[in-house]
Order: structure tokens, then C-alpha cells, then sequence
């Protein structure tokens, strides 16, 4: 078992996955239990139930996560995961406030079980991997069947698609919920490039003293994806590419980059309250100025699209951040569905050199965090061309994570239930963080929205986008 320096897993936890025969809970949730399980990131005394609306039983739910498991890449030599899955229970007839199905009775006995074994009561953690419609009522229904007190909650995203609604199910949650129990998931912040992105300017003189506009000259945060979205239309055809992305993950990264240095970066309140301070100096989107929405072509084609669909499935924004160390230094978000390539990095474009070198230099020097995968940093600086002349050549340091010594990557979602299990709460995020996202973001779902402009599958989205990082280009490409 492996403690959070200061802060120890609990001796016993049952975990109830809400959702537990969804797609999300079958891709991500379950592996990710089965990865923690493996890296000894679970107590001793641990136990899961799955709870959905599906008719199952325990044997039935069994094979789903056996095969969830398998699908999700454990390795030929997982056998020992049999062990746990054995010990998983199902709960069935879903779970709202009205009608607390099988719940109640399944989770009497798993707490009995595993509070026995470990001689203490249990840690009750709710993983709520269910549609976002549901979240309000499976809280009151903890609060009504008892099963609140001295939990913890997982919601997944998003948690509200609007100031106005973040607001009201945040109302409806606290009357059940206390913040510190509460744990709302954005999966970039598990990513090991996102939690690198504070260490490598902090712990490096080389990177933190250059981390402002003295030496910033703008910000890139780019996830171009080449993803389809034929398969969840109904999903984005009510969400699109700057709701699902920007408001959400992408601010988020940019809260990560951009916040002042916490006073402790073990406690995880300070980490949490620094980053998610600096998102209430996010100023808020100008559409006329700084946003191009980009619609591919083809989409309304989608069975399932309007034929007169507006839907943007991508986004560029120009983003300020109104602190004094960033006054003046564009942030430029940009994602977006099939465009030309798959990719996910934070690059800090710097300012060009003083001295002798510095009309010379026509490539600026960058920091880049792949936060794809394991994560990468990659240094983008200028050497002599070796030979007998003195010219420069522009050329790229890599360093991936997962040849750090001692390094072993945990994917997010592992990292982020780790984290739930000892109560770490840094990288999630927090009301007021969202409160300050969503007012940022709110002139995007105004009447100012503007039209998306079509773009051809397989590229790099709308032309007007190239212009928003002038005088640079998107370092990933156009
Ligand atoms: N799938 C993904 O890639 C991602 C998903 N998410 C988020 O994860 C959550 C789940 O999404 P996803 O897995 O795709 O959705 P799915 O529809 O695939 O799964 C949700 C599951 O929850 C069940 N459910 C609904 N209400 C209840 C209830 N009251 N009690 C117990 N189970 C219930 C549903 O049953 P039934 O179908 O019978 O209603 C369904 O099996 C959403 O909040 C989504 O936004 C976030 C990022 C990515
Ligand atoms: O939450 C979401 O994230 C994925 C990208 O996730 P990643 O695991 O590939 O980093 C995105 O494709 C999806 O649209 C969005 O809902």
C-alpha cells in the first residue's frame, strides 16, 4: 500500500459505482480500480459495488468487470484481479431519491463484511459515473436513505453546462453535501503532464523564474482530436466542442499554468485554492475578438444531427488572464473534432533572447508538456549548427515521464480515485472555480455566439483561427 506523503489511505473503503454498467464506468472507472488495486493504492480492507438500472446478478456483473478489465489493457498477466472481482457485488433497480432500489440492502452486508475484516467502519465513497440529469436526485437520495454522512461524493462532468445550472444543482447538492466531501472529476487534471506542469516550474529555477510575461510571450493549450463524433451525436449535438472542452479541461489546464504559487504545494488546499483562484481572473470571452467556433463538414449529414445544426465541434479562444503576472499574454485554447491529428500540449512560446543573438532568431524557444499519455516536456531551443560556421539550428530536448527513474504513470482516473481515497482534493475542482469558469466562458451562450464556420475532416480546423496566435502559428500545426 502506497500513502500520499501525510496524508494515509483509510483502513477499510467501500466503494458504490453509480452507473456501473455505463460506458464510462466500463471504460475508464473499472480499469482504473483494477490499476489502483494492482499498484497497491487500495486499502487492505476494499470492497466495490456496482450499482445500475440494468437486471443483473452479482455473477453476471462479475463478467462485465472482468471483461471491462480485460478490455482495458490490465495485461495477460493480471490473474491475480480474479481475487477482487470475486468479492464485487451488484446492486440493481438504479437509485434515486424515491426509490433506493437494491442499494441499501447489498451495502448493509458489504459494510458489514469488510468493517468485520478490518475491525473499523468503512469509508463510503460514491462514484456517481451516471448521466448528469441524475446527479441531483441520487444526492437527495443519499441524504434520504442515510447514506451521506461522513462520504464522500464523485461527481462526474459536467458538473452544470452553465452558470445558471452549475448553480442550481451545486444549491441542490450542498443541502445534502459539505464541499470537503465533494469531489467533482476533470480527468486532465489526473493527467501525469498536467500535475508535471507545476513540479517542472517550482522545483526548476530554470522554469519558474521565466514563468510570467516578462518572458511568456502567449500561452498554447491544444487537443486537437481526429475522433468522430457519429457515435455520441445526441450528446454533442447538445453540447459541442467549446462546452465540453474549453469551459471544462482546457480552462482548467490553463488554471494549472497560471496560478500563483501555492504556499505549500503538499497541502492540498493551497494547490487547489491557487489554481482555482487564478480561474476568477480569467476575463471573460470576447466572441467578437477572440473566439473562432468551427463546424466540420458533413456533420449534419449525421444521422441524429439537425439538418440546420449549429453545433460548433471546434474551438479556438484567446483567453486573458487579468493577474499581474500575466497581463497582456494571450492563453490560446484550441480543440476540436476530426481535425488533422490526435494530440494534447501545453506550450509557453517565450520571448525572444536580449544580447547579441536577438535580432537573429526567427524560432522562438518554447516549453512544451505533451499531457497526451505518460506525459512529455520538450525544450524547443537554438544551438550552433555544429561545423565550421556560426549559424543556429532550432531543435527539441525530449524528456518522457515514463523514463524518469522510479517513474511508474498512473492514467487519471487512477490517480484522481487515489486521490479521492485519501481524501486529497487538489486536483478537483472546486464550486468557485467552476463559478469563476462559467462566467468566463458565458458570452459564448449568449446572443454574441458566433457562427461556426465550416471546416474540411482532417484538417486544422478554420482558417480564421490561424490568425488568433499572430504573430506566432500554432506550434502543433497551422
Ligand atoms: N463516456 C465518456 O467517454 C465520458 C462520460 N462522462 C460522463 O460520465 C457520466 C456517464 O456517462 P456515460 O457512461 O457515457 O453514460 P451511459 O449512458 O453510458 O451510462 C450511464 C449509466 O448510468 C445508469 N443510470 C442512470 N441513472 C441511474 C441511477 N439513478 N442509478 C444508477 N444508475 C443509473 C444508466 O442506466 P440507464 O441507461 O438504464 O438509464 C447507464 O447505465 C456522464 O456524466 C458523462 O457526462 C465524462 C467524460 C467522458
Ligand atoms: O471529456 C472528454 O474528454 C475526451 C478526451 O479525453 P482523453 O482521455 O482522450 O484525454 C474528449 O474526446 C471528449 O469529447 C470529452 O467529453
Amino acid at each position: 500500500m502506497t500513502d500520499t506523503p501525510g496524508r494515509p489511505l483509510p483502513d477499510a473503503v467501500v466503494i458504490v459505482l453509480y452507473g456501473a454498467t455505463g460506458d464510462l464506468a466500463s471504460r475508464m472507472v473499472l480499469p482504473a480500480l483494477d490499476e489502483v488495486r494492482r499498484r497497491g493504492l487500495v486499502p487492505e480492507h476494499w470492497a466495490v459495488i456496482g450499482c445500475s438500472t440494468e437486471d443483473l446478478d452479482d455473477a453476471r456483473f462479475r463478467d462485465h468487470v472482468a471483461e471491462a478489465v480485460r478490455a482495458g489493457g490490465a495485461g495477460e498477466d493480471n490473474t491475480d484481479a480474479g481475487a477482487w472481482i470475486e468479492r464485487v457485488r451488484y446492486a440493481g433497480g438504479g437509485f434515486t431519491e424515491d426509490d433506493a432500489g437494491e442499494l441499501p440492502q447489498v451495502l448493509t452486508e458489504v459494510s458489514q463484511q469488510v468493517g468485520d475484516a478490518a475491525g473499523t467502519e468503512p469509508l463510503l465513497v460514491h462514484f456517481l459515473a451516471v448521466p448528469p440529469g441524475a446527479f441531483a436526485s441520487i444526492t437527495r437520495g443519499l441524504g434520504r436513505h442515510g447514506l451521506a454522512e461522513g462520504s464522500r461524493v464523485v461527481f462526474e462532468k459536467p458538473y452544470g453546462t452553465s452558470l445558471e445550472s452549475f448553480e442550481e444543482l451545486d444549491r441542490d447538492v450542498k443541502e445534502v453535501l459539505s464541499e470537503e466531501q465533494i469531489f467533482r472529476i476533470d480527468h486532465f487534471l489526473g493527467k501525469e503532464g498536467v500535475q508535471t506542469l507545476y513540479v517542472l516550474r517550482f522545483a526548476n529555477q530554470l522554469f519558474g523564474s521565466e514563468w510570467d510575461r516578462s518572458s511568456v510571450e502567449q500561452v498554447q493549450i491544444d487537443v486537437p482530436e481526429d475522433l468522430d463524433v457519429t457515435n455520441r451525436i445526441r450528446f454533442y449535438e447538445e453540447t459541442g466542442a467549446a462546452l465540453d472542452m474549453i469551459v471544462t479541461h482546457l480552462f482548467q489546464v490553463a488554471g494549472q499554468v497560471a496560478m500563483e504559487p501555492p504556499a505549500d504545494l503538499r497541502d492540498p488546499d493551497s494547490v487547489n485554492d491557487a489554481r482555482e483562484r487564478v480561474l476568477q481572473a480569467f476575463r471573460q470571452l470576447d466572441p467578437a475578438q477572440d473566439v473562432v467556433l468551427g463546424q466540420f463538414e458533413g456533420y449534419r449529414q449525421i444521422d441524429g444531427a439537425a439538418p440546420d445544426s449549429t453545433t460548433d465541434t471546434f474551438a479556438a479562444v484567446r483567453l486573458w488572464v487579468d493577474t499581474e503576472r500575466w497581463r497582456g499574454v494571450p492563453f490560446l485554447l484550441r480543440t476540436g473534432k476530426r481535425m488533422a491529428t490526435k494530440a494534447q500540449r501545453v506550450t509557453l512560446v517565450l520571448r525572444p533572447p536580449f544580447g547579441p543573438l536577438a535580432e537573429e532568431m526567427d524560432v522562438p524557444n518554447t516549453v512544451q508538456i505533451d499531457i497526451s499519455g505518460d506525459g512529455e516536456v520538450r525544450l524547443g531551443i537554438t544551438v550552433k549548427t555544429p561545423g565550421p560556421e556560426l549559424t543556429y539550428s532550432s531543435g527539441t530536448a525530449v524528456l518522457e515521464l515514463d523514463d524518469v527513474p522510479g517513474g511508474e504513470p498512473l492514467s487519471p482516473y487512477a490517480s484522481l480515485i487515489h486521490d479521492v481515497l485519501t481524501g486529497d482534493r487538489s486536483l478537483f475542482t472546486t464550486a468557485d472555480g467552476l463559478r469563476a469558469a462559467f462566467t468566463a466562458f458565458a458570452p459564448l451562450q449568449g446572443k454574441d455566439r458566433p457562427v461556426p464556420a465550416v471546416y474540411a475532416p482532417g484538417s486544422w480546423g478554420p482558417a480564421e483561427a490561424r490568425e488568433l496566435p499572430a504573430p506566432h502559428r500554432w506550434m502543433l500545426g497551422e
